[in-house]
């Protein structure tokens, strides 16, 4: 041990180890330690360990569900995992029963405290009382019982940052090496990110990375936020980034249906609504919805890699779609990733998209990108408002699709990439073929087949009848019994004969917000204050056009140029506010 340096030197110019252990070796004197005090650990009694264990069950659960990380990574070497909670006291013991003598496995049992009060310098109640991670070898522990040993111990914090306790890893003296510590680590941040992905009340998890290779890596962000943006919870990459990140602005694009980058540096990759047994009914009613034809369809074509291209108007359920066949495919393990080809800037979309290397243009980030189409490697890339793409793009992406690999920005070396690709517009992409302004090839190389989303108004009543009581089951809220919820049958042929230019997003609005003003009993026409303007004869669509450009304008104009604001104030996708302004610009010249 060499604490006595400090008299060669002054304390801040240690080591920071060394100041650690100067620091930890003072408090064991201070607690009246000495060298050669006897283990004599503590112990909770069986009640009170049960209960202990009790406050700490999905702790446990998800430590017990990360064992064959630990199995695998420390295979055959003599040395015991161990969680111990805020206090020191040991919860949870595993791993080699003839390791440590007599003495140490009773102290390395459940029950057993390591708080640095009783037991001196060691991993675990250094590691508690520093809030860092820690290893002691050996003859670094104060107690002179526990020279034989040498442990490695990471926190554990929860989704709101508290310390919850660490993760121990400890063996023979001789047999500890550096990886023990970093096994601990790795396990300690699945358990946390495991935390922030069980909030009850999480309605979107959304996971950051400063590129899409990084994505759902143990390392990458989390952060749980409920319905309405407010935030229930981060993994600890996350809370880095939690000072840069507009909440509010975030939300408005998820709720778009959106993927975009949200900021330099940081990307939000990925999203999904949570599909925790507990939380919204809206998650639970729509993962629990049986296939409907069109989906039975779709899977075996899937299954088959036959590129699907999804047509239909705004909000009649195309990114729904692609969601739901993204859980019940078969590449359901692998990543999902939604790309608005409408929403990313054209002169980073290239790059974006085929990703690219170090120094391929000015501006990139310095060790380049991977981008989304390798992000989808093993999964689903769903290229949304495909008929966006500039031309150049899209003759890249047919060489993608025909050769299926992909060669990123300033790179010469193709790489195989393998996912299932959907394709999905509003537009009429034959129409753009004629026009010369989406390639014939890469049209037909995407549709292998076509699945046409239907508007609203077009439902059978039938089918129609049984969207709105799933509509109804999902807005609702999860602690009333649905069946409590009634409709006047006035309100039904209203809901029934309005043209619905919102399509399946409308509808949904309406119902939320008439379950809202009826107290989510009985709902009647006057809990639909839109109705009687709905219900009128449907304007002449050029009409209905004008208005619908007329609003998208004044709002634009009350939210300064905004595009997400007024997308979210108009409750329309960013990318059909970005198409008219395109056609209105191309109308005006
Ligand atoms: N079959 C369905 N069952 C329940 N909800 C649905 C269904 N289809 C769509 N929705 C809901 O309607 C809203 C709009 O759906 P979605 O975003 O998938 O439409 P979209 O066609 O992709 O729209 P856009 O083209 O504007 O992006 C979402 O809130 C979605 O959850």
């Amino acid at each position: 041990m060499t604490i006595n340096a400090t008299s060669k030197a002054t304390f801040s110019q240690l080591p920071q180890e060394q100041q650690l252990l100067a620091r930890s070796w003072q408090r064991s004197r201070d607690y009246g330690l000495s060298l050669h005090s006897r283990i004599d650990p503590f112990c909770l009694a069986k009640e009170d360990l049960r209960h202990a264990k009790q406050q700490h069950d999905a702790l446990l659960r998800y430590l017990n569900n990360s064992l064959p990380l630990f199995e695998q990574l420390q295979q055959g070497r003599r040395c015991r995992l161990l969680f111990a909670d805020a206090k020191g006291t040991i919860l949870f013991s595993t791993g080699d029963p003839y390791f440590g003598n007599k003495a140490q496995k009773i102290a390395l049992a459940s029950g057993a405290s390591w708080h640095e009060q009783s037991m001196g310098t060691n991993a675990i109640g250094t590691a508690l009382t520093e809030q860092q991670e820690v290893t002691i070898l050996g003859q670094q522990h104060f107690l002179a019982a526990n020279h034989g040993i040498s442990c490695s111990a990471s926190p554990v914090l929860s989704p709101s940052g508290e310390l919850l306790g660490v993760i121990d890893i400890s063996s023979d003296m001789g047999e500890h090496s550096q990886d023990m510590l970093l096994t601990a680590r790795l396990m300690a941040l699945a358990v946390e990110n495991a935390l922030v992905m069980d909030q009850s009340h999480a309605h979107w998890i959304l996971n950051l990375a400063p590129d899409a290779g990084s994505l759902q890596q143990p390392w990458s962000g989390i952060i749980a936020l409920c319905e309405d943006g407010q935030l229930l919870g981060a993994n600890r990459s996350a809370r880095h980034w939690l000072t840069e990140l507009d909440l509010p602005d975030m939300l408005g694009r998820l709720q778009q249906g959106e993927l975009t980058q949200v900021k330099q540096g940081i990307a939000l990759l990925s999203r999904q609504r949570s599909a925790h047994p507990n939380r919204t009914s809206c998650a639970k009613s729509a993962s629990s919805q049986p296939l409907c034809p069109r989906e039975t369809t779709a899977l075996k074509l899937m299954a088959r890699q036959i590129p699907l291209l999804i047509q239909g108007e705004t909000g009649t359920g195309k990114d729904h779609l692609v969601r739901r066949l993204h859980q019940a495919g078969n590449r359901a393990t692998g990543p999902l990733i939604a790309v608005n080809c409408g929403a990313l800037p054209s002169e980073l979309l290239e790059a974006e998209l085929f990703g690219y290397v170090t120094g391929a243009f000015t501006g990139g980030t310095k060790q380049g990108r991977p981008g989304y189409i390798r992000a989808a490697d093993q999964g689903i890339l769903f290229l949304d408002e495909i008929g966006e793409l500039p031309l150049a793009a899209q003759t890249r992406l047919l060489r993608v699709l025909q050769e299926k690999t992909v060669t990123p920005l300033g790179c010469h070396a193709p790489q195989s990439v393998d996912f299932q690709l959907i394709a999905a517009s509003h537009r009429d992409l034959t129409a753009m073929v004629e026009q010369g302004t989406f390639r014939q090839d890469l049209y037909f190389r995407i549709n292998g087949y076509t699945l046409q989303l239907p508007p609203l108004r077009e439902y059978e009543a039938q089918d129609f009848n049984k969207l709105l009581k799933q509509l109804l089951a999902e807005c609702f809220p999860k602690d009333a019994p649905f069946s409590e919820i009634t409709l006047d049958d006035a309100v039904i042929h209203a809901l029934r004969t309005y043209h619905w230019p919102g399509n399946i997003r409308q509808l949904k609005q309406q119902l939320e917000v008439a379950i809202v003003l009826a107290d989510g009993h009985h709902i009647n026409l006057s809990h639909l204050p839109e109705l009687p303007q709905l219900t009128l004869t449907p304007p002449r669509t050029r009409d209905l056009k004008s208005l619908a450009d007329q609003l998208i304008v004044q709002t634009l104009d009350e939210c300064n140029g905004n595009v997400s604001a007024a997308a979210r104030q108009l409750n329309m996708s960013r990318t059909t506010i970005y198409a008219r302004l395109k056609t209105l610009k191309s109308e005006s010249v």
